[in-house]
């Protein structure tokens, strides 16, 4: 289990991380979104033990994970701009890999090459961005971590390529318990994916949450009465949006489908229907709810 506490981390005067507390279970897919800039690189890498965190501290499984080599021989960043040594083969960098990492596993390497389909004796910078890419995650499942860390991770892939990684990502968290934090701003994978995320903006988790939780926690409502919107009908309702099209008035409101769907129907409307909304239309409006919108932009 990954649990920090209270992390902060400034740069320049301005803090790049803002108090964040989070724990992330072993065996699950915690989902890192927000804003760009929001500080989920900087919040990754307090988890990852690279940055020392100003305050706070991150234990994985109650160790420490800041200049603990031990522990860090059983984890791996991998960070949204890849790094390999120049004029470094795929099997070199493999004997490098193996001397860091405690649980590396040769016969994994071996057998992922039938997925990758590369020659292991290629020199890596010589490869196109997409297969670096693909290298990376082959060198990394064949460290056998227990806990992967992905920041922005499939960029650059191919269609096919995204859902072979995907599938040997999610086969992993099932069979070994890994456990994965991933920043993504691509929301259709994080919903295939992920089965908690945490929304951040400005340094602060906004929020943090079971997906379905958060999917059933937030409602798109399309109702149209006979005469006005009656004065009492949006007070008890928590609305994050709202847009009239016509008669039709359209909510995006926080609760429970059936609190919703008593206090409408209590209010006697024609027409009244209640939607869920998608990762990506939760985000927008929860980003929005904290000033961060969506305008037309006309230059
Ligand atoms: N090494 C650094 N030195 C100075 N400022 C930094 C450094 N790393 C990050 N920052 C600043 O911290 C803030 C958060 O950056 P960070 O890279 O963590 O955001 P992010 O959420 O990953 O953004 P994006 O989605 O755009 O990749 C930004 O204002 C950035 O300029």
């Amino acid at each position: 289990m990954i649990k920090a506490n209270n992390l902060c981390k400034e740069f320049d005067g301005s803090l790049a991380v803002d108090g964040i507390t989070l724990s992330v279970e072993k065996g699950s897919i915690f989902g890192l979104l927000g804003s760009n800039g929001a500080g989920k690189t900087t919040l990754l890498k307090m988890l990852a033990g690279i940055y020392k965190p100003d305050t706070g501290e991150v234990r994985i499984n109650n160790e420490p994970v800041f200049e603990n080599v031990h522990r860090k021989q059983k984890m791996i960043f991998l960070a949204d701009s890849l790094f390999f040594y120049p004029n470094t083969t795929i099997q070199q960098a493999a004997q490098f890999y193996q001397s860091m990492y405690s649980l590396w596993s040769e016969e994994r390497f071996v057998a992922l090459q039938n997925v990758f389909q590369i020659d292991p004796k290629k020199k890596i910078h010589r490869l196109s961005k997409g297969m670096q890419r693909q290298v990376a995650f082959w060198l990394t499942l064949s460290t056998m971590p227990d806990v992967l860390i992905l920041d922005e991770p499939l960029d650059g892939l191919d269609a096919v390529m995204r859902k072979k990684i995907k599938n040997l990502l999610i086969q992993d968290v099932a069979e070994r318990e890994m456990t994965i934090l991933i920043s993504s701003h691509n929301l259709r994978e994080v919903e295939d994916v992920c089965d908690n995320v945490g929304i951040m903006h400005d340094g602060k988790m906004i929020i943090e949450k079971d997906l379905d939780d958060l999917k059933s926690d937030v409602h798109k409502i399309q109702v149209a009465f006979k005469q006005e919107v009656p004065p009492s009908f949006l007070k008890k309702l928590p609305v994050l949006y709202k847009e009239v099209r016509g008669s039709v008035h359209l909510y995006i409101v926080r609760g429970k489908v059936e609190e919703i769907t008593n206090h409408v129907r209590a209010f006697k409307p024609a027409i009244f229907d209640i939607l869920p909304l998608t990762l990506e239309e939760i985000f927008i409006y929860e980003m929005r709810d904290v000033g961060y919108e969506i305008e037309n932009i006309i230059v």
